[in-house]
């Protein structure tokens, strides 16, 4: 079905377009692009509310700045569809996040628009800055260079480095904080509290209006003037504001709050704003969902990422199950802790602002003194997390297996080398998908099994995870738990929990010839590519080895003792990864075989459904009977 772009919105294929329309007509352009988000993302998916909460914002900046001259880095970028569509990707905007077509983020080898690749959060202030630096160093006086990030990422640590930073650069740079009070769900901390002090305290923003009209007046005469009237402004606002200004306090000049809706006064202020110098900060008031009711006044964060939806009624279709409906392993792992927390009160939960799609938010709800959002900040979730431990506490520490990838020197120095007894749940393993690149969990496997102390642990199905779980219990140390984004197999998963002895495989199929040794989930795609061969007369072995640290040595003495070509597969890399492990265990212990390793390559793998990215690597059931078809032919 083609979606069609209102009429201005079919002028505009460049920021150059969208300039040559008037000031008034600009209202209209922002309802055509909302309206043209609503139509795309209602039919093939994607994140909606934030792009929603940004429309005036991102027309203002497209019509004020000199982009792509003027360098504008979104901080996530999942609220960056209205920039994509009004830089040359409207037309093929709705192939986004599909196999093939538009990244679901910035992204700088698709357009020059797109200055900085994000997908995960904090980073926009930093990328901002090391270019306003460079600019600044190679004599380019007139660049813009301005960085959006929400309210939500502003929790993550990097900012404020990236402030602290920009607050002595002597740079240009202008960020623009877009505070809609949420993240994926509402937002949480000190600075959000902070922020609504600011947003709703009268007498500051009617002293500030009061200033600003000033500024406006007397900025016509120059910059001595405008020097006399920031100072007025700056003690105005730190003796209101009780406190000073947090922004004002890194050498930032603070504006705001605004209203992030009001595309004109937008267009007006951040005009005035590139002609003043230095690092500065404006600050905007908005609301995700803004301009689409369900979104805007429903539950904000189901709105974050809807999946498809009637976009007249609101209604939000729900997958159909291909099989009995299984739990998401996410469902099951929500679930499972707090049946352990209500046996043992030693049990903790963290997350760094995912409590829905980690479901750390059942926990919370059960049990809010012991289960905490603690921001979009990973490296505290896990020292955090290592804290509780010294105290006899056992935290469950649920991060998404790339976002983990921001805190591993946590892992290793605050965890591992103090032998702390801190489970970490990695969920998002493997492939996660559309959201492509910058959220695949590739790497866990190899980053986590060279740390000492670390058990590296992977369930093949709901119970297994149940029970590794159930067995981190009882382990005094570092121990890990990895599953992928969406279905598990099994309906019924309820099912009583017991102690995996550690290291400990299990045999699942007996066979011949080929031995296949899986891990974690991907062992399910196994079990269809030996449901193939088997019509074909071939029967491999099957291992789900459970454990790629320790490995269970017993089994793979049986393994390299009875067989002497072995395929390992892992839905993570193949460099470092399980099959490397396997292969080590087989060189330490004087085994010879041929090894063939499936996973992910090593190069990057953009996004698409998980299957298709599993069957473009080689690992999806059909790939796998493939390989030992393959190594069946061959004489070892
Ligand atoms: C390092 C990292 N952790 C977690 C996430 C998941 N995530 C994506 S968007 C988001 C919320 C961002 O909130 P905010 O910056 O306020 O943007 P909004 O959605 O409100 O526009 C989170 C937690 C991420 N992308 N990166
Ligand atoms: C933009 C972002 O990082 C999150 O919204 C992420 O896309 C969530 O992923 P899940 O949908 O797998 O929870
Ligand atoms: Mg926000």
């Amino acid at each position: 079905m083609t979606i069609k772009p209102g009429k201005l919105l079919a002028q505009i294929d460049s920021p150059d377009d969208l300039k040559k329309f008037s000031k008034d007509q600009l209202v209209q352009i922002c309802d055509e692009l909302r309206q043209y988000i609503v139509d795309i993302v209602s039919v093939y998916g994607g994140h909606f509310g934030a792009s929603l909460g940004v429309v005036e914002l991102t027309v203002a900046l497209h019509y004020v700045l000199n982009t792509p001259e003027d360098q504008l880095v979104w901080d996530v970028g999942h609220q960056a569809y209205g920039h994509k569509i009004l830089t040359g990707r409207r037309d093929n905007f709705h192939t986004n996040r599909v196999y093939g077509g538009l990244s679901g983020f910035p992204k700088r080898k698709e357009s020059e628009f797109d200055t900085f690749g994000v997908g995960h959060s904090s980073t926009s202030i930093s990328a901002a800055l090391g270019m306003a630096v460079a600019s600044k160093y190679k004599g380019e006086k007139d660049k813009q260079h301005v960085a959006v990030i929400g309210d939500g990422s502003m929790t993550g640590g990097m900012a404020f480095e990236a402030m602290n930073h920009a607050g002595v650069s002597d740079t240009n740079l202008l960020i623009i904080l877009n505070d809609n009070c949420m993240s994926i769900d509402p937002n949480v901390g000190a600075l959000k509290d902070y922020l609504t002090d600011i947003t709703t305290s009268h007498t500051y923003n009617k002293v500030k209006d009061e200033v600003w009209s000033l500024l406006g007046k007397i900025s016509k005469f120059g910059s001595s003037a405008q020097e006399i009237i920031s100072k007025i402004e700056g003690a105005i606002k730190s003796a209101v504001l009780k406190q000073s200004n947090l922004f004002e306090s890194l050498n930032l000049r603070y504006f705001g709050p605004v209203d992030g809706h009001d595309v004109n006064h937008l267009v007006e202020i951040i005009s005035d704003l590139r002609d003043i110098p230095g690092p500065k900060i404006l600050h905007c008031v908005t609301v995700k969902g803004k301009g689409y009711g369900p979104a805007e006044n429903g539950n904000k964060t189901t709105w974050h990422a809807p999946g498809l939806f009637d976009k007249v009624t609101g209604e939000i279709f729900k997958k159909v199950p291909s099989a009995p409906q299984a739990p998401k392993y996410q469902d099951v792992f929500g679930h499972t802790i707090v049946e352990l927390a209500k046996e043992n009160p030693k049990i903790m939960g963290v997350t760094p602002a995912m409590p829905s799609g980690s479901s750390m938010n059942i926990m919370m709800k059960e049990m809010p003194d012991r289960a905490f959002d603690v921001g979009i900040a990973e490296q505290h979730a896990v020292t955090f997390s290592a804290g509780l431990a010294t105290q006899g506490l056992i935290p469950f520490c649920n991060i998404y297996s790339s976002f983990m990838q921001r805190a591993y020197d946590q892992v290793v120095h605050d965890v591992a080398l103090q032998n702390l007894q801190v489970v970490f749940c990695l969920d998002r393993a493997g492939f996660a998908g559309a959201d492509g690149p910058t959220h695949h969990g590739a790497y866990d496997l190899a980053y986590f099994r060279c740390i000492p102390n670390m058990v590296v642990s992977a369930p093949m199905n709901e119970e297994e995870l149940r029970n590794l779980m159930f067995t981190a219990t009882q382990f005094e140390g570092p121990f890990s738990i990895r599953y992928p984004r969406g279905q598990g197999v099994m309906p019924e998963w309820r099912t009583p929990m017991r102690e995996i002895p550690i290291g400990q495989g299990r045999i699942v199929q007996e066979g011949e010839e080929v031995a296949i040794l899986t891990i974690g989930h991907i062992g399910n795609y196994a079990v269809e590519a030996c449901a193939m061969l088997a019509k074909e007369g071939l029967k491999p072995a099957h291992y789900d080895m459970r454990f790629v640290k320790p490995l269970d040595g017993e089994l793979l003495q049986e393994v390299f003792g009875k067989f002497k070509k072995v395929l390992t597969v892992e839905d993570g890399c193949i460099m470092g990864g399980f099959g490397s492990a396997v292969i080590e265990w087989m060189s330490d212990h004087g085994y010879a075989a041929q090894v063939r390793r499936l996973g992910i390559p090593d190069r990057i793998v953009e996004h698409g459904e998980q299957i298709e990215l599993h069957r473009e690597c080689g690992f999806d059931p059909e790939g796998i009977a493939n390989a030992v078809r393959e190594m069946v032919e061959v004489e070892v």
